[in-house]
């Protein structure tokens, strides 16, 4: 059976992937301050929509109007999309207080009840059509109550998969923990992908690692990656490797850079033949 996927459109991810997220999945994309999760999750719904695939972006860290400036930073403007009807910011942050807050189309007016998010977001999805979603941060919706992370990820899965949608969850944690965020949400999620950001020899270096990715064949290594003016940017034919406290940059085997090539264009070969 050919799994359908997702691809992220990250330059060198889908290699990582083996061709990208298989569909439906819902995928925590976890890491500490800074590591990249927000430009990661806004570039993989910003390619969607250059491909015609409509997606969510639901705010739970910042207002919907600095969420379209930051992105618009990077060259993704994202107004035109939403005036289309194919793209939508669900405000999850104001609570629908303040003059711009009141010119949003989707806004949750208690962010603190999760069945009145469900609801929103069912809606933005009915009305875009929505392939792909994210929601930045998940761990916002239990911060101060932990024990109800696993049912708050698991009807957000419910909601994200049952519709159709491919979804990547922004997880938070601390520049030390080791976890993804918490025991019952790392089982629940269908993906891990984890971002780093850790200081050696003076040097603050950025990394990622596909810890899990049911339904799907992925790389074990722990690859560089650069953040720029453009996006993120994933050197798949890289890994990152820690010896006596100092980081090495070395590239991998051919052999296994050209697999991850043949895995990624793959996917695009059957995308190719299903638009026929
Ligand atoms: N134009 C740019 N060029 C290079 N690096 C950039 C650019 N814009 C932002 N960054 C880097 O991206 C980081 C912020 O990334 P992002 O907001 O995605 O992090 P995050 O993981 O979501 O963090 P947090 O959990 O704290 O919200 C900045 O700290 C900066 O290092």
């Amino acid at each position: 059976m050919i799994v359908k996927r997702v691809k992220t459109g990250i330059p060198g991810m889908d290699e990582i992937l083996y061709g990208g997220i298989p569909e439906r999945n819902v995928v925590l994309l976890s890491g500490g301050p800074g590591t990249g999760k927000t430009i990661f999750s806004q570039q993989y719904l910003w390619y969607g929509l250059q491909h015609g695939e409509p997606g969510i972006y639901v705010a739970l860290e910042e207002h919907p109007v600095q969420v379209r400036r930051n992105m618009l930073q990077f060259g993704w403007d994202v107004r035109k999309y939403e005036k289309k009807g194919m793209f939508a910011i669900i405000d999850a942050f104001t609570g629908g207080i303040g003059e711009a807050a009141k010119r949003e189309k989707y806004v949750v007016r208690d962010p603190t009840d999760v069945h009145m998010l469900i609801d929103v977001i069912k809606e933005a999805i009915r009305d875009t059509g929505a392939k792909r979603g994210a929601v930045d941060s998940v761990s916002t919706l239990y911060l101060t109550k932990p024990v109800v992370a696993r049912s708050v990820v698991m009807n957000l899965k419910r909601v994200l998969s049952g519709l159709g949608v491919t979804s990547i969850l922004v997880s938070q944690v601390s520049a030390t923990e080791r976890g993804f965020g918490g025991p019952g949400v790392e089982h629940a999620a269908d993906g891990i992908i984890r971002m780093d950001l850790d200081e050696y020899d003076g040097e603050l270096y950025r990394s990622l690692i596909v810890w899990k990715m049911r339904g799907t064949k992925h790389d074990m290594r722990r690859h560089p990656f650069d953040i720029t003016d453009k996006g993120i940017i994933v050197y798949y034919d890289k890994v990152l490797r820690i010896r006596g406290g100092r980081a090495y940059i070395e590239p991998l085997p051919e052999k296994v850079v050209k697999e991850m090539e043949e895995a990624a264009k793959k996917t695009e070969d059957v995308f190719g033949e299903e638009e026929e």
